[in-house]
């Protein structure tokens, strides 16, 4: 028996990169068809990479969601920097997100040429959120994604525009993705959407509800730990309840009194919109504890940094 006449398999990894807030994403979200990775109008939400998985009959490409690259101003800077580099040098193509309603500016510059250092890997450049752009302006944005490809001695295997919230050329996207795996085999089980751990998910879905309306207080000052998630013993096997005990960090604690609000009334509805999410993608009913510490400026100390997982 030869399986020479099977059609061939091909599996890998891919990250999108680019500046905050240019829908990296929602485009994870859009070709995986499922809320994994966490988006918010806030810049700066992914911290962590989460992965998504695109099954299809003829692939299994996972998605790896970086934090953006920034010129580095603290330690935690730095180390989301080593942690970009680390995922560019380890995945088998890049995608570089440029939002069609914005133009190429300095961090675009930056990120591109710390990304042409990576030689030989296959780099995609996605000018996302078509349907903000006319005609006219996707044309220059393209003309002008080229030129930087120019400019930083960066070979973009493909230009391509695309639009999240429309879904429109996002199918287009993941055939090039696919087209630049390996051939290899399943690499996840079927179904599987996230390898995040599941404390991961909920932590990153309590950060998003905690950060919800306190942007301009608190723009990247906290962090969530869950520190014991478990299912409760002694409840019946179709009622099951999931414990999630989670310390909400922030640096200061005039921070602290933002986040619990006015007699705890903040805190309160935070750990509601936390606990729904996560009921939601979990599918088990939640008893959410929520506690808020301060860690003093935990993004310059190295030991509290190692304590909150970067
Ligand atoms: N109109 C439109 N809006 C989009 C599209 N994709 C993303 N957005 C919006 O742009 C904002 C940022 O999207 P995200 O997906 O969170 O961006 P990100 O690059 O992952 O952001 P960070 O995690 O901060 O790096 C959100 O408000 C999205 O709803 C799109 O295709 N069209």
């Amino acid at each position: 028996m030869s399986d020479e006449t099977l059609p061939e398999h091909r599996s890998g990894f891919a990250c999108f990169v680019g500046r905050p807030n240019v829908g990296k994403s929602t485009l994870t979200n859009a070709l995986v068809g499922s809320k994994v990775a966490i988006t918010s109008d806030k810049p700066q939400t992914t911290r962590t990479a989460i992965r998504g998985i695109v099954h299809r009959p003829d692939a299994q490409l996972i998605l790896v969601d970086t934090p953006g690259l920034h010129r580095p101003r603290t330690l935690l800077g730095e180390r989301l920097n080593d942690l970009v580099r680390t995922t560019w040098a380890e995945v088998d193509v890049v995608a570089v997100c440029f939002p069609c309603d914005e133009k190429i500016g300095p961090g675009d510059r930056y990120l591109v040429t710390e990304l042409a250092k990576v030689r030989r890997k296959p780099k995609i450049a996605v000018a996302t959120k078509t349907d903000l752009a006319g005609p006219e302006r996707i044309t220059e944005h393209l003309l002008a994604i080229a030129e930087l490809g120019r400019e930083t001695g960066t070979e973009w295997a493909e230009i391509v525009p695309v639009s999240a919230t429309s879904g429109e050329q996002v199918g287009l996207l993941a055939d090039l993705l696919v087209g630049m795996l390996p051939e290899g085999p399943q690499l996840y089980p079927d179904g599987e959407l996230t390898d995040a751990p599941e404390e991961q998910v909920a932590a990153e879905l309590i950060r998003e509800a905690a950060l919800d309306g306190v942007r301009d207080e608190l723009p990247h000052s906290i962090a969530v730990v869950v520190e014991e998630m478990g299912l409760r013993e002694g409840r019946p096997e179709d009622k099951p309840l999931l414990d999630i005990h989670a310390n909400l960090y922030v640096e200061r604690s005039s921070q602290k009194g933002i986040v619990i609000g006015h007699k705890g009334a903040r805190l309160r509805e935070v750990g509601t919109v936390a606990r729904k999410q996560i009921e939601a993608i979990l599918g088990t009913p939640v008893y959410l504890d929520l506690h808020v510490k301060i860690a003093k400026d935990w993004q310059r100390d190295p030991r509290q940094l190692r304590k909150l997982g970067f």
